[in-house]
């Protein structure tokens, strides 16, 4: 569904450019889950925008089933990435003027995409019922990004992309979120690709990969 080939990517730092990203190559099937791990400064959340869209590679390409983002102009880019991806970051990046409610349904109504039936299941297995009138500085940091899956998934993304998505919780409430987002993404049977550094929640994904010297081992 995903399929990244020999995909480059370097940055100028000072008088050099530095490869951080030497031949790529990753695919992700539909409902399958992916762990992307790597030390520091590996480029993974590099890979992660690449795939997002949000910048260009030098080299190399990103296909989805249906088109092929990595040759596409900017404003091409930036609806598919609104109408098929879903983004999960670790800074919850909520909208803050807006109640829950309308934070889930603010993605999908600008890409056209609403489903209440499929809204009201994501609200009902995310636990987010009681919440929905609340805006989000009245949230915790679980329930923010409990809102956050909901808002990515309710587009019913090809693929979920997250960078540490459950970077500022404390250890159960990120199994807790993680475990909700797998389930989730195993019943749209979307693809789900996520960067973090904890061995323990890259276990609780179908696979792992590693990027290290910018290429996937
Ligand atoms: N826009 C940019 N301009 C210049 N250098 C950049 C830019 N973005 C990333 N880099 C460099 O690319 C390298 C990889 O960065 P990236 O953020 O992808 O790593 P990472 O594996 O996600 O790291 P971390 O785990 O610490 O978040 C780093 O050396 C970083 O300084």
């Amino acid at each position: 569904m995903l399929t990244v080939s020999a995909l480059t990517k370097s940055f100028s730092s000072g008088q050099e450019r530095v490869a951080v990203l030497r031949g790529v190559d990753l695919a992700v099937q539909p409902g399958e889950s992916v762990a992307l791990t790597g030390e520091s400064g590996s480029g993974k959340s590099t890979l992660l925008h690449l795939i997002a869209g949000l910048d260009q590679p030098d080299s190399g390409d990103i296909r989805f089933a249906e088109a092929t983002i990595s040759t596409m102009a900017d404003a091409e880019r930036a609806a598919f990435r609104r109408e098929r991806l879903g983004l999960v970051f670790q800074q919850f990046n909520l909208i803050p003027s807006l109640t829950v409610a309308d934070n889930l349904v603010f993605q999908a109504r600008l890409a056209g995409r609403q489903d209440e039936a499929w809204r009201a299941e994501l609200i009902e297995r995310l636990g987010l019922g009681t919440l929905l009138r609340r805006y989000p500085e009245q949230l915790s940091g679980g329930q923010q990004q409990r809102v956050a899956i909901g808002r990515a998934l309710a587009v019913k993304p090809l693929l979920l992309l997250a960078d540490e998505p459950t970077g500022n919780l404390d250890e159960a409430t990120a199994d807790e979120v993680l475990a909700l987002a797998t389930d989730l993404v195993r019943r749209t049977g979307c693809g789900f690709l996520m960067v973090t550094h904890s061995e323990r929640l890259a276990g609780m994904l179908d696979r792992r990969v590693h990027l290290h010297a910018g290429l996937i081992h």
